[in-house]
């Protein structure tokens, strides 16, 4: 198993990546279950596949699961999932200082994190990852957040964990498509700060995909590792070196608004085809190299992600993408910065970037191919 340390100023929390790890959550989560009933949250597939081994090790460490299920999609991150789950929390009399254990993807994971950021103002919570994504990103940092009419993540608030367990076992019953969307992030970890893990990528990518257990290990850990990293150093996004943990998610995000957060287009496949476009877009202004970009569009198509915007068959022009973008959340006295790349393993927050131009680009990528 490895235990990356999430150093936060004043209190640190550990990721443990590993096998059998929900299978023995009630030794594993020892200090965080003091009560003897313990809630869950959890996704309805995430406990079809690994509720029974969760409820088996916590009856055995005497302990009675409670139950609630959350139904899967992005459609789960609404304002009613949070009113439902809030109430739900409150009837199970969760105090302050209890841990409410998330199963499930990132879509648990954030609105299970919001619910018990605002629960009695803020009570405890441990991220239980059951897919790629969620092991490599979001069950890490502390960012949580439900979507809204305007846009994504667009009401949350900052609240770390008190524990996360990646068991990788979970991956063994993820969809494959699930898995390439959770690659798009492992990706974006070597393009915006290390080529070297970016080159191991390209050559191990099919490896993680396909589920080779070390393969799998080390780009979990290691995703974990340089997120963690960027966290301790950033909490907030203050500072702009959490901003980069955005890379492909202006575009990603105004991509998933664009199509309605529906399964048309997952979190993993916007970031996957954002990054394309950030690095086209660099390239358009003379900073990465054109031949970089495209090394960039072919490890996102190798990996059965989008690449090309024109495949989508959007019915909208630059502009409306563009619009989305005023909603985003790095948004600063009008203007919007972006994260873009003068290098694979370089990435920067661009703060001259206009909208329009960013809306020209769009609209010839949308006619492209
Ligand atoms: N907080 C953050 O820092 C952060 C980072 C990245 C993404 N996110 C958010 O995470 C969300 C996407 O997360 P996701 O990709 O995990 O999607 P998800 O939570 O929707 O899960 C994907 C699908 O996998 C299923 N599933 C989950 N675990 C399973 C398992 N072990 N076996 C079989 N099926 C399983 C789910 O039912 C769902 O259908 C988005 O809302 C995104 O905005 C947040
Ligand atoms: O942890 C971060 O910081 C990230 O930006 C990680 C992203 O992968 C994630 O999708 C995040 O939710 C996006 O942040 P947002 O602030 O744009 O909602
Ligand atoms: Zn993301």
């Amino acid at each position: 198993m490895a235990v990356i340390d999430v150093a936060l100023a004043g209190r640190s929390y550990e990721v443990r990546v590993g096998h059998g790890l929900l299978a023995a959550i009630g030794e594993q989560a020892t200090p965080f279950l003091r009560k003897a009933s313990v809630p869950i949250v959890a996704d309805a597939n995430a406990r079809k596949h690994w509720g029974e081994a969760v409820e088996a090790s916590l009856r055995a460490a005497g302990k009675e699961p409670r139950w609630y299920e959350v139904a899967p999609g992005e459609g789960s991150k609404s304002w009613e999932s949070l009113a439902r789950l809030t109430d739900w929390l409150l009837a199970e009399e969760v105090e302050r200082g209890d841990h409410v254990l998330a199963l499930g993807g990132g879509v648990v994971g954030d609105l299970t994190g919001f619910a018990c950021a605002i629960l009695k103002r803020g009570c405890g919570f441990v991220q239980l990852p059951t897919t790629l994504l969620a092991q490599v990103d979001s069950s890490v940092g502390g960012k949580t957040a439900i979507n809204t009419a305007a846009g994504k993540n667009l009401v949350g608030a900052f609240h770390q964990p008190g524990l996360v367990m990646a068991d990788l076992d979970a991956l063994g019953t993820l969809p494959a498509r699930e898995m390439r969307a959770g690659y798009a992030e492992v990706l974006k970890y070597g393009i915006l700060g290390d080529s070297g893990f970016f080159d191991w990528l390209e050559a191990n990518g099919a490896k993680v995909l396909a589920g080779d257990p070390a393969a799998l290990e080390h780009a979990v850990a290691a995703s974990v590792a340089m997120k963690a990293r960027i966290v301790a150093e950033d909490e907030r996004e203050t500072s702009g070196a959490r901003a980069l943990l955005n890379l492909g998610h202006t575009f990603g995000h105004a991509l998933e608004a664009e199509t309605g957060f529906s399964d048309c287009l997952l979190h993993g496949e916007g970031v996957a085809l954002g990054m394309v476009l950030a690095a086209r877009y660099s390239a358009r202004r003379g900073e990465i190299s054109t031949d970089a970009a495209e090394r960039i569009t072919r490890a996102v198509d190798a990996a059965g992600l989008p690449a090309e915007i024109s495949a989508l068959g959007l019915a909208c022009d630059g502009r409306a993408l563009a619009d989305h973008m005023l909603h985003d959340k790095k948004m600063d006295a009008g203007s919007l910065p972006f994260i873009l790349l003068r290098c694979i393993g370089d990435a920067y927050l661009a703060k001259d970037v206009q909208l329009a131009d960013v809306a020209a680009f769009l609209d010839e990528q949308l006619q492209a191919h």
